[in-house]
Formats: structure tokens, sequence, C-alpha cells
């Protein structure tokens, strides 16, 4: 929407605002939209990228985004754990650098994760983040486009922004992965069963405005410095500064601004407004391993170069269907059984994808995952040309924690983001179970027999000392070839007083100063157990609420 408008407000700027929202991601932009329906308050949006580029408009074009212009094109730090298989041992680390954020270079999966985990939340302590409490806020987003049965209706929301809908297009051997699973005793299921912005006259908006620091006066955050064009530039917030940079921006901003661990602000000569040890800290992300391949029988899926073919293009520009209506990218997901403690809290999420990483020659998927030229010539190549499946997994409530540091009081430059996958033992231990199933659901007949599935049973380079497929072969294999899912949250934790490493408090304020809220992934305190893209939309969504409730603002019922 933002692309096709000019929303640019550069040059009618005014000097203070009752809200300056820094990030337009997937949080920012719901705030910047609910905050302005309030017509009396002016409301400022600060986004340090640009408008979308033109190639995010195709949904099949998305892997083509990562380390593009719209990408803040971090890395990660060095892993002794993980990333083996990888260049240098650190993999790129892709957030969305428009308006937009990372929805914009999303691959569109619509996952709300489990109602345990928002159960869960609010026993850590954060009441009003329940799951029968968020739920409404879930569905108020919604413009649900599926089948419409009595069940959907009950727990899908109807009219508002955000359109879900089914895949317009899937491959053959889609089918296989479904019914593989009916064949281990699962059903088919929607995920999110329980078992834009208007162009607003009070509403600014400032791209290619990069915040460089949160202005406090006594402990009160009263405006931000950003960068515009070249020029340094002020701006003042009447009610609050609302942070919603992200699970990377967000932490990196409070730092810069002297709120985070004293000791390591001291360290980079940066005044302390506030000593807030976890600002930086529960790294929470999905270790996500890109999938055992198989080769199958010709016809099943689609080959890399069909995406050119001038049908392709004509399917997509003319009637909007076909293969470019969807991400390059995984096609269907499983959420086994969990083997330990509460079985319907799964531990891991089995992701089908209807490609293998050797497909397209080398040129887009290992290049975006960063995988090692050597591990693509000796594993990958030969695969080239083949049609084939991958079936990989992700951890969804990983133990290990990571960290979002400074790498200097610069804010021009990347702070330094480690994910410290598998640092703690049981991730390994539930990884090991998830690739077992994964090998399982690979074998089953709908795959085997059906589509002729055929394990491509070279031993991985790296791996060759340990005996194919035991348990320390997968372990091997896991430290390889597992990235991430693109889902950093909790560097900015929600969580109760007495817990000296929360940041926010359950209305996201931020502890130990005023004026200054955080909404965004960050403030999770446990990841969700799915993708993130929607429970951050939740969250700006119930944060907006919130503070409009604070400041004596209707708040529009809801309807369900
Ligand atoms: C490649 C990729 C694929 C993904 N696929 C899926 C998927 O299929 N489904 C799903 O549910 N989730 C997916 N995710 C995750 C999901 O998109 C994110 O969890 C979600 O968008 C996070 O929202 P957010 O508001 O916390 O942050 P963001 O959307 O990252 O927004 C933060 C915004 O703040 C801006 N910003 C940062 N620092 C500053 C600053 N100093 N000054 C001004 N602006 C600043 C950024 O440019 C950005 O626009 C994916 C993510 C990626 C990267």
């Amino acid at each position: 929407e933002v692309g096709e408008n000019t929303y640019d407000a550069s040059s009618k700027l005014l000097p203070q605002y009752d809200f300056v929202i820094i990030g337009g991601g997937s949080a920012g932009g719901v705030l910047a939209s609910r905050l302005s329906e309030i017509g009396d308050w002016q409301i400022l949006l600060l986004e340090a990228g640009g408008t979308p580029p033109p190639e995010s408009y195709v949904p099949g074009f998305n892997q083509l985004l990562i380390l593009g212009d719209a990408d803040w094109k971090f890395y990660t730090t060095k892993q002794k754990n993980s990333f083996n298989g990888f260049t240098d041992n650190r993999i790129p680390y892709p957030r969305g650098k428009t308006i937009g954020g990372c929805s914009v270079l999303n691959s569109m999966f619509y996952v709300r994760g489990n109602r345990r985990d928002f159960d869960n939340w609010e026993a850590m302590g954060n009441p009003g983040w329940g799951y029968r409490d968020v739920l409404r806020y879930f569905k108020k987003f919604e413009d649900y486009r599926g089948k419409v049965t009595k069940e959907t209706a009950s727990f899908h929301g109807f009219g508002g922004p955000q359109t879900i809908e089914n895949k317009r297009w899937r491959t053959k051997v889609s089918d296989g992965f479904l019914k593989a699973g009916k064949q281990l005793g699962y059903r088919i299921v929607d995920p999110s069963d329980p078992d834009q912005i208007a162009s607003r006259p009070n509403l600014h908006v400032v791209l290619n405005a990069h915040v460089t620091q949160i202005v406090f006066e006594n402990k009160r955050a009263v405006g931000v410095r950003f960068q515009h064009r070249g020029k340094s530039k002020a701006v003042f917030a009447k009610r609050e500064v609302i942070l919603s940079a992200g699970a990377i921006g967000s932490p990196q901003l409070l730092m810069l601004s002297g709120v985070g661990p004293a000791n390591h602000l001291r360290y980079h000569g940066i005044p302390v407004v506030a000593d807030v040890p976890g600002v930086g800290q529960n790294l929470n992300d999905h270790p996500y391993m890109t999938g055992f391949p198989w080769t199958i029988k010709n016809g099943s899926s689609f080959h890399i170069l069909d995406i050119a073919s001038p049908k392709t293009i004509q399917d997509y520009v003319h009637y909007r269907t076909g293969r470019l209506t969807t991400s390059i990218s995984i096609e269907g997901y499983a959420w086994p059984m969990s083997e330990v403690g509460d079985p319907y809290w799964p531990e891991v999420q089995i992701a089908f994808l209807p490609f293998t990483v050797g497909d397209d020659y080398g040129l887009i998927t290992s290049h975006v995952l960063g995988i090692k030229n050597e591990v693509y010539q000796q594993y990958f190549r030969n695969l080239v040309g083949m049609e084939g499946i991958s079936i990989g997994l992700f951890l969804c409530r990983p133990k290990s924690r990571g960290t979002v540091t400074l790498n200097s009081a610069d804010p021009f430059e990347a702070p330094l983001i480690d994910t410290n996958y598998f640092d703690h033992p049981d991730d390994m231990v539930a990884f090991i179970r998830g690739m077992r199933f994964a090998l399982k659901l690979g074998s089953m007949p709908a795959l085997k027999e059906d589509f002729e599935a055929r394990f491509h049973d070279q031993p991985l380079p790296g791996c060759t000392h340990e005996w194919p497929l035991s348990d320390k072969y997968l372990e091997c294999y896991a430290r390889s070839l597992t990235g991430t899912t693109y889902h950093p949250s909790g560097t900015c934790k929600m969580g109760p007083a007495s817990d000296p490493y929360s940041v926010v408090d359950e209305y996201l304020k931020l502890r130990h100063v005023s004026g200054l809220r955080v909404v965004d992934a960050s403030i999770m305190p446990l990841v969700t157990s799915g993708n993130t893209n929607s429970p951050s939309i939740m969250i700006g969504e119930k944060a907006s609420d919130m503070i409009k409730q604070d400041w004596g603002a209707p708040i529009m019922p809801l309807g369900y």
C-alpha cells in the first residue's frame, strides 16, 4: 500500500508529536495505523528503510529479497556449536529495512503458535497475555478467505486489514506429504485452530529516517534523534516514544541511548540512563535444519527454471495464478506430538519443501543460507536438475539463549548477534528426536511409493567419520546445516518486576524509565511455537488498545 503512495512527510515534519514510533515493521505499522484512528492525536512513524522494492510484490521472488536493498544485511557472530556447514561458521541474518519491515521479506506463512505459548506467557508473570486475551487481537487483524465452516468461523477473523488465504498453487508431491502424515496417524488441520495503513492527515511517515538515539530528560523519553538525507534531526513526543525496531534493532537502539546493561554501556563509553540488564539478552530464535534431501519422480514438483517460463510469468501477471503466487519456500508444516512433557505442545515444527538446495544450480538458496561452497559441491551439487523434496525442522522452544550486544557506540554499525544455538544440551536431544520424525515421514509409502522418494544418502562432508544416521551423525548434521528460521525475539522481554532480566512490564512499558514502550517481537518472553509474524502483529494490536486505554481514548469494540 505504502509503496504505491507517497507518504513521505519529511517536508512537513512537526517539531512535536503525541506519539513517535520508531520502526515501521509488522508491529510498528499496526501501531501507526491504530493510533492514528484517534483524530486528535498526531503520530509520527520513523522508518530507516524506504519503500518496498518492486520484486517484493511477487511472492515467488521472496528469496531474491534476502541480502538485497531492503535487508539490513546482518550476519551472526562465528558460532562454536553450530553453522559448521556455513561459510566462516556464521550466517546471514536477514531483517527487513523498508516500510513493512520483515513482513516484506518473509515467506508469508500464517502460523499463530500454540495456545499453550500464550498461557505460558501469562503464567510467567504477564497478566492479560493468555490465549483467551490475545485471540481477540489475532482475529481483529484477520480477513480470513479460506473455507468458512462453523469451526473456522469460530477462531478466524473477518474484515480486518490482513488477508489470510490458502495457497493458490502447490505441487503434487505436497499431497504426498499430507498423506504421509495421515499414514503416521496425524490429521490435516488449520494451524490457527486452538485445538493497512490508510492515509490519515494525523499520521506522518518519514522513510529513510534512521533513528540514532532516544532522548531522555530525567529518565523520561521525550523524543528521538535521527539521520535523514544526510542531516541529523530531532523530534519530540508529548505522550510517548514507542520502539518497534524489531528484535535486533530495539535492543541496539536502547543500548545506544543509555538503557541496558550498565557495564556494557560504559565499556562503549555510553552514558548510562538506566541499568536494565535484560536488554539484548534472552535472544530466542528457532534453529532450523534446512532439510534432508530426497529425489522424487519427474513431474511431481517443479523445476526451478519453470519460474522464468513465459507461462508462469503470464499466469502471474494476467491472472494472479500459478507458481509465482506463493513463496519459493516451505509448502507444508507438521507438528509431531511431543515425546516429552505435554504431547500437544510440540517440541519441533516439521517443514516440507518441494525442492532441494541442489535444485537451483547453487545460485540462490545456498547463497542466501550461506552454505560453504565445498558442502554445496560435495553434497548438493549432484542433485542439480533432479526433482526433489526436503524435510526440515525447527525447534519450537529452544532452551539455548543468544544475545544482541553493541559492537561499538556507532549507531550505523551492525550489532553483534550471537545466536548460540545448541548451547543447551537438551536442545540437541530434542532436535535429534525431530530429525528422526522427519526421516520417518519421508519414508512413508505416500512419498516412497507414490512419488518414488529416494533419500539422498550421501554422507555430509564433515560428518563422514560418524556412522550414517546414528545419533552422532545426526548431531553432526544438525551442527553443520542448521541455520535460522528468521524468528529472533525475546531481547526486550516482558516479565514481572521480580525478574531482574525483564525489560518491559505487561503493558510493554520500559522498566526504570518513563514515556517509553517497546512493541515488537522483542517483548516475547519465550518465542511462540511457530512463525512469528502474526504474533508480532497481534502484539501491535494489543499494544494499541493498551495505549488508547491509558490515555483515555475510545477503544473500538471487537465484535467477537
Ligand atoms: C526472510 C524472512 C522470512 C520470514 N518468514 C516468515 C513467515 O513466513 N511467517 C512468519 O510468521 N514470520 C516470518 N518471518 C518472521 C517475521 O516476519 C518477523 O518475526 C516479524 O516481521 C517481526 O516483526 P517486528 O515488528 O518485531 O520487526 P520488523 O518487522 O523487523 O520491523 C522492525 C522495523 O524497524 C526498522 N528499524 C530498525 N532499526 C531502526 C532505526 N534505528 N531507525 C528507524 N527504523 C528502524 C526496520 O527497518 C524495520 O522496518 C520471516 C522473517 C524473515 C526475515
